[in-house]
Formats: structure tokens, C-alpha cells, sequence
């Protein structure tokens, strides 16, 4: 651990003893400011994280809690998915995404034929995921009180076809999102049964959430590569990367800014996740006209053209006002 955070640890366990009084003290001197301007940028004091976690995700821009969402749970949204591939359920807005090799050639029938499904908020059964006392706990820690769902995908990596394409490029989510600010803004990502290298578990750069929001575009992969998945363009080769081996039930929360991709699915089996990524509701929207969104705005504003039959008056942050929904406390500004 750096010097900083042994510095930041010993502030932190006196804080735990002494609160208020010292708590003031230390944030006027905070203010004041030497060396030290911002002490804990990322997440704030609800009780739940340890100092030690605290310091964890300031430092790697996530972190893993082991077991937090029962079998039990984890076993309905797999019902539900199966439900939905089958088509015995119909939601409204649901995307089912395929995998770009299966979707330009055969047809399959039911969940093999599924990489992904987005926006499944209309989906009671899956939504109920969102709203998991036990998740949004740990949500709070980095939204703060008033939280949105804004994002919501259950991931099915499915066996490679050989061509490479189950892989998923490094991405920083916050390349698809216009609002901030990107502290308030979390994802948790809960395996649905054991991930590891050989299916394709998650893959970070610890830390790299300290940087900006880098250029992304689709990388240039001889076997093709899925539609919206944009990559980095350029990242260090040489930063240190973490494979994420979870457990059912385990999950990670992690930062917009925090580099992240998926390896290939070498097994025969279909990969499962399911996720969703929250926003205070007090953030707020921004334009991203002339920014290195434009390129993923462009695409989402397309999509919605295509599927919705909207026309150019509905905004890139327009798709995602409809789409949020509010788990906790008042819905604000987003
Ligand atoms: C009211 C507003 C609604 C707006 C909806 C917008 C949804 C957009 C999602 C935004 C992404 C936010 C993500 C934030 C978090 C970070 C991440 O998740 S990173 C990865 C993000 N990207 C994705 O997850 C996108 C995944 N892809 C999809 O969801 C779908 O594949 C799709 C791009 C939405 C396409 O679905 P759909 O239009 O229903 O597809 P079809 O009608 O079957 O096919 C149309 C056309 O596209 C070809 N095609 C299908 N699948 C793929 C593919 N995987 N790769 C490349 N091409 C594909 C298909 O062959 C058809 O082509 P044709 O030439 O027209 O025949
Ligand atoms: N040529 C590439 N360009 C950009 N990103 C890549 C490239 N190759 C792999 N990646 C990305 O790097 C991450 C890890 O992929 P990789 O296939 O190396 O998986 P892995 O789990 O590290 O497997 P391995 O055990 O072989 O190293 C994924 O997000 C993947 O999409
Ligand atoms: O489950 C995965 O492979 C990662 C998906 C991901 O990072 C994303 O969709 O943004
Ligand atoms: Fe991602
Ligand atoms: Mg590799």
C-alpha cells in the first residue's frame, strides 16, 4: 500500500473513534489545504465500507464483495432469462442483443442465440435485482442517498465461435453516458455462477479510474467485432491487469472511469452476469457535441431512430432520461 494510503488509514481509524468534533476539524483543515487536497474522493461515510475497503476503491476503482446476492435470487433472474429467450414474456424496451457471428449467419433458436439483454427495467423479475436492499447499501456508499438505475443488462457470453468476437474491448463505461459526475456514478456486476479466465471473467485496470474519459472506437479485430462495442484506443499495454474470478453470487462495484474488458469464452458454456449501473439523481446531464462521445451518441440516436421510429428531436440524453428508473430517495435532476 503507498504512503498516501497508510497516511489516509491512520486519519481514518482516528476519525472512526473520535467522529464529529475531529470530523469538522479535519475537513476545515481539508480546506485549508496542503499536500493533501481531496482526502476520500469516491465514496462517503454511510457505515457500511471499511476504512480499508474505502481506501480500496480509491486506490483500484473497485471492489468485490463475496456472496452478496443468494442463490436463491440468482436462480430466479436465471428463470426469468430463460422465460424471456423463449419468448413467454414480452418487455417493453428490452434489447436482446446478438453475437455478431451468430447474428450475420443461422438462425438459433432461444437462449444460445442471446449475448446480451439491455434495458430490462419493465422486467419486474429482473428489475428486482436493482432494488436488492443488500446491493443498494453498497450503492449509497458512492451515489449517496437519492440513486437511479440507469443502466440495466443481464450478459450471457456465449462459447466462441473461433472468430474472437465473445471477447468484450476495454472500455471506460462513462464513454456511454451523458451525465455526471462520474464519482456519483457505480456499477455492480454480479456473476451468476463461477467466471473465471477459461469463460471469460472481467478483466480491470486497477487505478486507471484516476484518469479522464479516453477516445474510444470499435478496435480493429480480423474476426469482427460487436456493434457498440467500442474500445480504448490507446491505453498503456504495460498497466498492470486484474482478472476478477467470482463466485456465484459475488460482485464487484466498480467506477465509470475504471478500464475494464472481457476475455474470450472458451468453454461450452454461456457466461452469465447480470448487472446495473446507478447514478446519483442528482447528477446531471451534459452536452456531448464535440466531445469523444459523439461517435457512441451518433449510434445510440440511430438505434433509437431505427427501433422507435423517433426523430432528432429525442436527444442522446433524452434516451437515457427514459430509460432511468428511482430505486431510493428523490428522484432530482436526472
Ligand atoms: C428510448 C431510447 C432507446 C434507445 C436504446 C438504446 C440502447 C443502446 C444501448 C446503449 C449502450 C449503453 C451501454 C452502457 C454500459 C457500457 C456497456 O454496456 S459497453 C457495451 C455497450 N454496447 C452494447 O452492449 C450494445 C450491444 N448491442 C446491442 O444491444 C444490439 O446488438 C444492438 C446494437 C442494439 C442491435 O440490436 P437490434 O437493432 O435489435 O438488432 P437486429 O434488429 O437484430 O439487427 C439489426 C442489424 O444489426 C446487425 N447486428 C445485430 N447484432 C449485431 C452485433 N452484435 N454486431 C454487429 N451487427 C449486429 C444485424 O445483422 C442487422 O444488420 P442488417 O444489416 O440491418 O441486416
Ligand atoms: N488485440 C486486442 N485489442 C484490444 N483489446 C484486446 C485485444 N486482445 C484482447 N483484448 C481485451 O483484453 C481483455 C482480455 O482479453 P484476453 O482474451 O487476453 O483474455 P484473458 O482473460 O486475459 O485471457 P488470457 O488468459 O489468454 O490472457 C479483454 O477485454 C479483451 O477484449
Ligand atoms: O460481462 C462482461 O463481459 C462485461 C460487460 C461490460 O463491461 C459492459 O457491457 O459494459
Ligand atoms: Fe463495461
Ligand atoms: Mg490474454
Amino acid at each position: 500500500m503507498s504512503r498516501a494510503a497508510d497516511r489516509l488509514k491512520v486519519v481514518l481509524n482516528h476519525l472512526d473513534r473520535s467522529h464529529g468534533a475531529v470530523r469538522a476539524s479535519f475537513t476545515s483543515a481539508q480546506n485549508v489545504s496542503y499536500h493533501h487536497p481531496q482526502v476520500l474522493q469516491y465514496t462517503s461515510d454511510t457505515g457500511v465500507l471499511t476504512p480499508e475497503q474505502r481506501i480500496a476503491y480509491e486506490e483500484n476503482g473497485f471492489i468485490l464483495i463475496r456472496k452478496l446476492v443468494s442463490d436463491q435470487d440468482i436462480d430466479r433472474f436465471r428463470k426469468e432469462f430463460e422465460r424471456i429467450c423463449k419468448r413467454e414474456v414480452k418487455v417493453p424496451g428490452l434489447v436482446v442483443m446478438r453475437d455478431v457471428t451468430i447474428a450475420k449467419s443461422e438462425y438459433v433458436e432461444g437462449e444460445k442465440a442471446v449475448t446480451k439483454l439491455q434495458d430490462y427495467q419493465e422486467d419486474l423479475e429482473l428489475f428486482r435485482y436493482c432494488t436488492l436492499p443488500q446491493i443498494l447499501k453498497y450503492v449509497e456508499c458512492f451515489t449517496g442517498p437519492n440513486i437511479m438505475a440507469m443502466h440495466t443488462m443481464l450478459i450471457n457470453k456465449p462459447p466462441d465461435t473461433g472468430k474472437k468476437t465473445s471477447r468484450h474491448p476495454m472500455h471506460q463505461d462513462l464513454h456511454y453516458f451523458p451525465f455526471r459526475p462520474a464519482d456519483r456514478i457505480v456499477c455492480s456486476w454480479t456473476a451468476m455462477e463461477k467466471v473465471h479466465r477459461g469463460n471469460g471473467c472481467l478483466v480491470v485496470l486497477p487505478g486507471s479510474h484516476h484518469g479522464t474519459l479516453l477516445e474510444h472506437d470499435y478496435p480493429e479485430w480480423e474476426g469482427g467485432v460487436n456493434k457498440m462495442y467500442h474500445g480504448v484506443r490507446n491505453y498503456d499495454p504495460n498497466h498492470p491487469r486484474v482478472h476478477l474470478e467470482m463466485e456465484k453470487g459475488d460482485t464487484v462495484f466498480f467506477h465509470p472511469l475504471l478500464i475494464h474488458g472481457s476475455g474470450m469464452n472458451q468453454t461450452d458454456g454461456f457466461r452469465k452476469a447480470i448487472s446495473c449501473h446507478y447514478a446519483s439523481s442528482d447528477c446531471y446531464y451534459i452536452d456531448v457535441k464535440g466531445t469523444t462521445q459523439e461517435n457512441i451518441s451518433n449510434e445510440v440516436k440511430e438505434l433509437a431512430a431505427k427501433k422507435y421510429g423517433v426523430d432528432d428531436t429525442v436527444t442522446f440524453q433524452d434516451t437515457w432520461a427514459l430509460r432511468g428508473r428511482l430505486v431510493q430517495g428523490d428522484r432530482a435532476s436526472m
